[in-house]
Formats: C-alpha cells, structure tokens, sequence
C-alpha cells in the first residue's frame, strides 16, 4: 500500500501539490481525476521521485520512500511510464522492451570479456520476454518497427509494455489515453485489466476520459486546487457537490467530461 500523507510541493510561492493525503490499496486500480491544473501530474511526479516534495511523506508497505530517486523505487516495484525518448524512436520496439532491466551482464567490460556465453544467455532471455511482452499487448507485429514510426496509441502500449519488463508492483499511468483512438483505448484498457487481474499489479491512472475511468477505476480520487476533493466510485465522485463545484470552476469544457 501506498499513503501519501500532508503532502506538499510548491513552485516558488505557488502551491501545486497544497496537502494531499491519500491511499492506494494494493490490487487497485485507482483512478486520479480533477480539472487541468488540480495537481495531478505534481503529484505524480513527487512520489515517483522525479520532484522532491516540498514537505509531507510517501510511504510503500510501511517504509518510507519520500524524495527516492526514479532508479531506486524502480528496484521496488514502482514505475512511473515515460514517452519514448526520441533518440530511441530509431530502434525497434523488440529493442526498445528488451532495454529495460537493468543489471544486464553487457554493461560490464568484464563481462564482455569473461562471460560472452552468459551474455548470449541473457539476450536470448530478454528476446523471448520482449516478444511476450508484445503479445500480450497484441503488437506482435510491431516486434521489428521502429519505435518512433509507430502510431500514438501503440506507443503508449509500448509504454505500458516496459513496465512488464520488469517485476513491476505499481505503475503510475499518466494520461495514457491522450490522443489514442477509442480501438487502441480500448487495447490499453484491456491490458490495464488484465495485468492487473492475472499479474496483481496495482495502477494509479490519471485520465479525462471519464468513460476509460468508469470502466477501469474503483476508487477515483479527485483532486482540485493541489487537494484530495474526494474519494469513491465514480458515480458517487460525479454526484459529489465539491467535485462539480470543482470542474464548474474551470469551465463548461471540463463540466461536460465529468458529467
Ligand atoms: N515546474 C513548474 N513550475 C511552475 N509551476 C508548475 C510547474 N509544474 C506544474 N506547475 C503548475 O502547477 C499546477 C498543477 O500542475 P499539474 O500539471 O500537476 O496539474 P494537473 O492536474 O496534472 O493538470 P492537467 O490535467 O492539466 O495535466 C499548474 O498550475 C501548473 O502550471
């Protein structure tokens, strides 16, 4: 389980992140909304270790992990999904999966020198995991694309797709819907659920798509001005007064979402 607790981070005087307290239960797929703005993606960022808070403490499983970098809450289990980088859009997707684990024998000289057959060993392990990684997500047959060639929706599969690569407990998803086709949505949610059913993997989703929310979500958590609004179902979060005062605030476009 993961608690966020008091947890602030401020831009010179602007309160981004202005006391959130929450809770993901392990097994979950939380859902984060609110309007643009609200705090989201600071937060996000905060307890991935990619922000230092400003004060407040995250805790996983009881042990804190305030202010730990990205690399070492990846040893942990809790990944934060990132875009390709572009100067790896010219390698395949195979090879933009098998990347990921770290500690791979070939990055040490000695290695390369002593242990070929090992090496060998392992790059064969890794190819057979990236391909199953690709089926899993139904883009086999990207394997040999190249990364920065696929459509937007693919790539965030691909995106979701490292994750797999390693033994990940908890992955932070951000806007993993923005600009996809509802086809490609729908992939993605489909293999939201089922990492989450078959593999137990928790998820935090920021999203506005609020169709993508109700059918991954339970609990959505809405966040408004760097705060935690309120917490429940959907439906209850939609029929909560603060949460549509909330998105009222900031106009009909985001009124219309949430309703
Ligand atoms: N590095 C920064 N420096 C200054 N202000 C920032 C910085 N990062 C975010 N902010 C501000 O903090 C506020 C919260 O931003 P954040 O991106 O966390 O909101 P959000 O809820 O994710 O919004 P959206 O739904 O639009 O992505 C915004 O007003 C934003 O302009």
């Amino acid at each position: 389980m993961i608690t966020v607790e008091n947890l602030h981070r401020h831009f010179g005087g602007f309160r981004a992140v202005d006391g959130a307290s929450l809770r993901i239960e392990p097994g979950s797929i939380t859902g984060l909304i609110g309007p643009n703005g609200a705090g989201k993606t600071t937060l996000f960022n905060v307890i991935a270790g990619v922000l230092e808070p400003t004060s407040g403490r995250v805790t996983m499983a009881g042990e804190d992990i305030t202010g730990l970098p990205p690399h070492a809450l990846f040893h942990k289990g809790l990944l934060r999904t990132f875009q390709i980088a572009h100067e790896f859009g010219s390698m395949t997707c195979r090879e933009n999966l098998m990347l990921v684990p770290p500690g791979q024998s070939g990055e040490v000289l000695w290695n390369t020198w002593f242990g070929r057959k090992r090496i060998a060993d392992e790059e064969r392990a890794l190819r057979a995991k990236a391909d199953e990684v690709l089926e899993f997500l139904t883009i086999s047959h990207l394997a040999d694309h190249k990364a920065g060639q696929v459509s937007g929706g693919q790539k965030k599969l691909l995106e979701l797709g490292r994750t797999m690569m390693v033994d990940a407990k908890i992955v932070f998803l951000d806007e993993v819907g923005a600009g996809v086709n509802r086809t490609l949505l729908n992939t993605i949610g489909d293999a939201i659920i089922r990492l989450n059913k078959e593999r137990g993997y928790t998820f935090v989703v920021i999203e506005h798509d609020m169709d993508f929310i109700g059918r991954l979500c339970d609990p959505v958590i809405c966040m408004a001005e760097g705060k935690v609004l309120a917490e429940g179902t959907l439906d209850e979060i939609k029929a909560d007064e603060r949460v549509i005062e909330a998105y009222l605030g900031t106009g009909l476009k985001n009124k219309e979402q949430v309703g």
